[in-house]
């Protein structure tokens, strides 16, 4: 294998791929943060590429402010959009694969129904525009690449859904969590050993996968189980998506089928009750 080259090293799935790699002593990983490695830089990129020539190249730098990408439409475009498309291009140059990662938020949400690959995308937020942009912009320029779609990353590292959790039930009396969205969190720590594996295994079937955790839950659901697993004492309250308003609007049902993850890359996905107990320990370990 020759080098990996990891951009957005500095978010919560660039941190949670150092972790795996450390764990499985995987040592030929770079990872770049965006100060060092700007995905919008053409210029610089390619003096990267020229100085790693990358086996593999993995994308985890993205815009991920969901609500703010609504107002900030150029800029979620120009990372999500054009900043995949310059390592699809540089990846094509130089025969590297390239492993990008998308979202459940690609998808309406209308249907209730585990999506497929297949199912037809219609996102209804800029970001999930952005995203789905990034997607044809990396097919655009390389077959050699893998876009694994994933939803509700949680994990010890950066800002998640987990972690604000947690803070808000320490500083709160209650806590009003909508119910009415359903979908799968996964831990970006087995997003990150799929990544890996797909790379140590040298498995070539390209295209895209859906990846999250096994189940289905709603945010509401989710947060209770964080609760009860942190032994956190606070008033939940089950709410409809009406009753909290955002400027983005999230999809209803972004529940993925990984059937074909399972089968093509030889996965294998723990449920997400099982994972979150992993990471709420970890999180607690750190604390005591
Ligand atoms: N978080 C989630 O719940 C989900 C995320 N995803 C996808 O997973 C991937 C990883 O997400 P996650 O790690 O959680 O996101 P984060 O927001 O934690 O990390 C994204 C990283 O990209 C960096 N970045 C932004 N712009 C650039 C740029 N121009 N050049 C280089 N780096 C840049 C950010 O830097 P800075 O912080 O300085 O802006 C940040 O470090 C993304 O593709 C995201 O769309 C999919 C489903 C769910
Ligand atoms: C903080 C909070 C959120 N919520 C709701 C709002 C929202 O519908 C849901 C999750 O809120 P967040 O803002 O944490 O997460 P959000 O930014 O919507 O998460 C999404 O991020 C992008 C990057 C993705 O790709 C998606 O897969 C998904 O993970 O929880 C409550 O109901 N009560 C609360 O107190």
């Amino acid at each position: 294998m020759g080098s990996v080259l990891v951009f957005g090293a500095s978010g919560q799935l660039g941190q949670c791929l150092a972790h795996v790699a450390r764990e499985r002593s995987m040592t030929d990983l770079v990872f770049l943060p965006e100060a060092q490695a700007n995905i919008l830089d053409p210029a610089g990129l390619q003096g990267l590429f020229a100085q790693y020539q990358p086996s593999y190249v993995i994308n985890c730098a993205a815009y991920t402010a969901v609500d703010k990408a609504e107002d900030e439409v150029d800029l979620a475009r120009n990372v999500n959009r054009d900043g995949a498309g310059n390592l699809s291009r540089l990846c094509a140059q130089h025969n590297s694969i390239l492993i990008h990662i998308s979202t459940d938020f690609v998808f309406a949400g209308t249907g209730n129904q585990p999506l497929v690959e297949t199912d037809e995308t219609a996102p209804i937020s800029v970001y999930g525009l952005t995203k789905l942009e990034g997607e044809q912009a990396v097919a655009e320029f390389t077959s050699r690449y893998f876009v694994l779609r994933t939803s509700w990353l949680y994990s010890e590292y950066a800002g998640n859904f987990v972690k604000t959790m947690l803070k808000l039930g320490r500083e709160r009396d209650e806590l009003r969590v909508i119910w009415d969205q359903l979908g799968t969190p996964t831990y970006a720590i087995d997003l990150a050993g799929c990544i890996l594996s797909i790379i140590a295994s040298g498995n070539q079937q390209f295209g895209t996968y859906h990846y999250s955790n096994e189940g289905v839950t709603s945010w509401y659901d989710f947060a209770t189980a964080i609760f009860e697993l942190s032994r956190t004492t606070v008033k939940t309250i089950p709410i409809r998506t009406a009753e909290y308003p955002t400027k983005a609007t999230r999809p209803a049902y972004s529940v993925m089928d990984k059937t074909k993850a399972k089968t093509q890359l030889g996965v294998a996905i723990p449920h997400w009750q099982e994972s979150l107990r992993v990471c709420i320990s970890r999180l607690m370990a750190t604390e005591a």
